[in-house]
């Protein structure tokens, strides 16, 4: 099931929706509103999109009780809709704005993800009505929705298109009401939301931000949905056919592109394919990487955690907790902020042990944005040694470094804002251990990352694999004699991981790879002795990791410059 367990009951329909009302905060913005027989003006705002017609809003001259007023308290924001549900509201313009690549799915830091002012000033030209600021609760609401609608679009679209009277009517729909509808659908047959209370607040949303036409159709839709779910005969393709079929069939049951189930399936069997799909759609799964750099011990991290009530887990890592509920309250309490933990995947962890940093090295980390491996290498280096730390990419190379500092770090790290390809043509430095953890497909993030199955292609993985080459290529020129090469990624692509390693030592007989059995759990280590975790298997992100020796020796064949 998607979503949190708790989210039935957070769901509960509002008293207040039974008394539609539009508040205005002001008596200008009383006189603003019109008056006769109930009916509304389309009031002009400053945004691109005119806000649609709302017939049938009353509005109230004075401010109740109930509504929160951080912009009317500075007499900015005269007319707050009371009618909708304000997390659904709030929810529908993200997702359109996801669509049109203007946001982007935020799981963690959900108040941050711009649901202050910028979001209010989206709703409000988007629907033509101000939404009261959201609580926490809403805030998580919202979360939960739009990470859950972007993962689950391909079958919430399948079933809305199977529902709506004629394909044209899906496809020409327009953008708005569909993401309502998505949000019903996924409400629904997702959250376990009560029937009466998911249709009754869409239609609400869509007749108020829409026209009373658009909440006829989202209520026909979804009454029609709701005794389909009853009966359990929602019109789902069937899995059958030869293999690309079956792949489409499930594609739109596991709500995933074609290509990967495809992939999937050829690469690891159909019911791992399966598996994979079932994680890639649950709640992502979160961990915390105490900062010992700062003196704190992972006790000291569990003394703070069980004082916030937050559940937890000990990690095969001794750094490392996992969270299992409460991730908010970690934030909230400003344990990331005040440096005393990062969030950080023991998958990507583990990356840092198969590097395996000692004080005193000497180490480059060839794409290290936003940082989260170059901190903790930084804090096994216990104070003796150096780490550059190298991006194409200057913003995320500026959040590494803020994080540096915040971690106590930064005496030991050096930022270098470059392009690898360039930089290595024009250095000469050797380093003890480089680490090149490369731009990949993501492939192994799907649950965190609820939008990336959508947005990656399966040209780009082609793409990749060029840059995954060149990238090795020149991060091989960096490494001392003696020295190690470690290349990581976050896919679990054969393609990516293995398949570049052995195109690599073939093209580099002065490289060897090594077992990473002294470095990780066996559970970790593959047959050819790689660093590989598997969401189903070990429930972490997935990621992959080699060790490669430099020869001390000249080998023959190999240009001058590069030995
Ligand atoms: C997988 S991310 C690195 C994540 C990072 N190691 C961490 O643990 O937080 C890949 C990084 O490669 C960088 N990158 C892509 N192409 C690059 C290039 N040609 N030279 C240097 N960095 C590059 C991207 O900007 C991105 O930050």
């Amino acid at each position: 099931m998607e979503g949190v367990a708790p989210a039935v009951s957070l769901f509960r329909p509002r008293a207040s929706a039974r008394f539609p009302v539009l508040l205005a905060a002001d008596s200008g913005a009383a006189r603003r509103s019109t008056g006769a027989g109930g009916r509304s003006s389309v009031r002009k705002h400053g945004g691109t999109e005119a806000p649609p017609r709302r017939p049938g809003i009353t509005r109230l001259p004075k401010l109740g009780t109930a509504v929160s007023t951080k912009r009317s308290e500075r007499g900015k924001d005269p007319l707050i809709n009371l009618e909708v549900s304000h997390h659904r509201a709030v929810a529908a313009v993200r997702l359109l704005r996801i669509e049109k690549g203007k946001a982007f799915v935020d799981l963690l830091n959900e108040k941050a993800n711009d649901s202050g002012d910028n979001e209010m000033g989206y709703v409000e030209r988007t629907l033509g009505f101000r939404t009261r600021y959201l609580e926490d609760r809403d805030i998580r609401l919202v979360t939960v929705i739009v990470a859950g609608t972007v993962r689950w679009k391909r079958y919430l679209d399948y079933l809305i298109m199977s529902l709506c009277s004629e394909e044209k009517v899906f496809r020409e729909m327009e953008p708005l009401l569909l993401q309502i509808l998505r949000i019903g659908f996924f409400e629904i047959l997702k959250l376990d939301v009560p029937a009466y209370a998911a249709v009754d607040e869409n239609v609400r949303l869509a007749k108020v931000a829409l026209r009373p036409g658009a909440g006829n159709m989202v209520n026909a839709i979804l009454r029609k949905l709701v005794l389909l779910k009853e009966t359990n005969s929602l019109p789902l393709p069937k899995i059958e056919g030869d293999e690309r079929a079956q792949a489409r069939a499930l594609s739109i049951i596991y709500s995933h592109p074609v290509w990967m189930v495809r992939r999937w399936i050829r690469f690891h069997g159909k019911d791992e394919a399966l598996r994979l799909m079932n994680w890639n759609n649950s709640d992502p799964r979160f961990s915390l990487r105490v900062n010992t750099s700062k003196g704190y011990t992972r006790a000291d991290l569990v003394k703070r955690l069980e004082s916030l009530q937050v559940h937890y887990e000990e990690s095969i890592m001794d750094e490392f907790v996992r969270i299992r509920e409460g991730m908010q309250a970690v934030i909230q309490a400003g344990l990331l902020k005040d440096g005393i933990c990062a969030v950080q995947d023991e998958s990507a962890g583990l990356v840092v042990s198969v590097v395996d940093p000692q004080p005193g090295e000497t180490i480059i980390d060839c794409c290290a944005a936003p940082g989260g491996k170059t901190l903790f290498m930084a804090s096994r280096l216990s104070g003796e040694g150096k780490i550059w730390a190298l991006d194409v990419n200057k913003g995320r190379l500026r959040i590494l470094m803020e994080a540096a500092k915040l971690h106590g770090l930064d005496v030991m790290i050096t930022d270098i804002h470059a392009d690898l390809r360039l930089y290595t043509k024009e250095t000469t430095a050797k380093y003890d251990k480089v680490l090149l953890d490369a731009p990949c497909s993501g492939l192994g993030v799907l649950s965190k990352r609820a939008d990336l199955r959508w947005n990656r292609q399966f040209e780009d993985l082609e793409e990749l694999m060029c840059l995954q080459d060149e990238l090795l290529d020149s991060a091989s020129t960096l490494v001392k004699p003696g020295g190690i090469l470690i290349y990581s990624t976050c896919s679990i692509d054969p393609e990516e991981n293995e398949k570049r390693i052995s195109a690599f030592v073939q093209r580099h007989p002065e490289f060897a790879t090594q077992s990473v059995c002294e470095y990780v759990p066996k559970k970790f280590v593959t047959d050819e002795g790689f660093y590989s975790s598997n969401p189903t298997k070990h429930s972490m992100d997935g990621a992959f990791a080699a060790r490669l020796v430099r020869s001390m020796h000249k080998i023959l064949g190999v240009p001058q410059g590069q030995n």
